[in-house]
């Protein structure tokens, strides 16, 4: 374990991702306090150091406190973790906002595009949490929640505009098996958090069809310039991309039976109904299939060519199979790459 790490730290939402964060941060020497939005999640978290629903095999630390009180846990932090799924989370920071101390650094762990405004994660914390946009840290990669509770080796990125406060969240979260390294560009780490994840619905259809890794390596490879031409086009760096929060981050998922987005569209692939693929996965969020529609209209609006992107809408609009866009898109016209 690390020596103690300054500051107090609040992670809302327990989920996978919440409650595998906080353990990270935990294990880190940071002083943590993890909201849960159940009680019972709470108090099993409190007395028994165990998230049966989430993570059923993983022994959380002692030193894991968790509350159902969202005001108690925001009590004197200095960094606010939210780990809520995309299209939740402005309305949960609108109950929040006036509890989020002046100067927290407010980092946001949600791999999605708000629906309606086409707003990233930290433009809605911004936006409903009224947090100075310097505040906001983004935390994106190759983050499978259960390999890391079972601390298996992984690296991850911390982005913040401001190096200093990504430098002080690097530290609050950095184990023997969590290794984050820092980046400024905020945009280029969000949209490749998000967009992977629609990327990884079409690698799901793929498996789901009965194709190998020759088209898995397609997709994430063609997704991969789908989403850099995105993030150039919105102000981000597309060197972002090459790394943990872009490449990285579509190798784990649209490879990993783990990632829900991927299972998901592989129930699409093997001819279920949208509907018959959200009871297949247990009620877990899979945030490309919010998110898709937001990112292609935000493509549009940029004038940015997403075809994987659109074939994914389309798919979880019902309005066609897997299989036909497939076809689609392997039929597209012929140009350079
Ligand atoms: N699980 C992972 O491996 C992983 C890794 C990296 C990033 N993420 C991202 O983190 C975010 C959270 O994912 P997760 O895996 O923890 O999700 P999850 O489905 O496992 O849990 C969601 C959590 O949010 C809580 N919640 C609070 N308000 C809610 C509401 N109104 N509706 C639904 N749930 C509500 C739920 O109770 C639950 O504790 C997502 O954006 C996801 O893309 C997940
Ligand atoms: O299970 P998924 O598809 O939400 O993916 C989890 C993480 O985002 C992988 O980095």
């Amino acid at each position: 374990m690390s020596p103690e790490v300054d500051g107090r730290y609040a992670v809302l939402g327990a989920g996978s991702w919440g409650t595998t964060f906080a353990k990270v941060l935990a294990d880190a020497g940071t002083d943590v306090c993890l909201w849960a939005r159940r009680k019972e999640v709470a108090d099993e978290i409190e007395n028994d150091h165990l998230n049966s629903e989430y993570l059923p095999d993983v022994m959380l630390p002692a030193r894991l406190r968790a509350t159902h009180d969202a005001d108690a846990a925001l009590d004197g932090v200095t960094t606010v973790v939210l780990a809520i799924p995309a299209q939740k989370l402005r309305a949960h920071l609108e109950d929040w906002r006036d509890q989020l101390p002046r100067d927290a650094t407010v980092v946001s762990l949600a791999k999605g595009v708000e629906m309606g405004t086409l707003k990233r994660m930290s433009e809605v914390v911004a936006d409903a949490g009224a947090v100075d946009p310097g505040r906001i840290a983004v935390v994106s990669g190759p983050n499978l929640a259960g390999e890391i509770a079972a601390e298996q080796p992984t690296a991850t990125v911390v982005a913040c505009s401001d190096h200093d406060r990504a430098v002080a969240v690097q530290h609050a979260c950095s184990t023997g098996y969590f290794k984050p390294y820092t980046n400024v560009d905020v945009i280029g780490c969000e949209l490749g958090g998000a967009c992977k994840n629609v990327i990884a619905l079409a690698c799901g259809m793929a498996a789901g069809m009965g194709y190998g890794d020759n088209t898995t390596a397609s997709l994430i490879t063609r997704g991969l310039a789908e989403i850099s031409r995105l993030t150039v086009a919105l102000g981000g760096q597309a060197l972002t991309l090459a790394g943990l929060a872009g490449m990285g981050d579509l190798v784990a998922t649209c490879s990993s039976p783990l990632s829900r987005n991927r299972r998901f569209g592989a129930s699409l692939g093997k001819g279920l109904s949208v509907a018959e693929a959200e009871e297949a996965n247990h009620g877990q969020v899979a945030e490309g299939v919010k998110s898709c529609d937001a990112i292609g209209e935000l493509a549009r609006r940029h004038d940015v060519d997403t075809p994987i992107v659109e074939a994914v809408s389309r798919v979880c609009a019902g309005q066609v199979s897997a299989r036909d866009v497939g076809d689609e898109l392997i039929n597209r016209e012929r140009k350079p790459e």
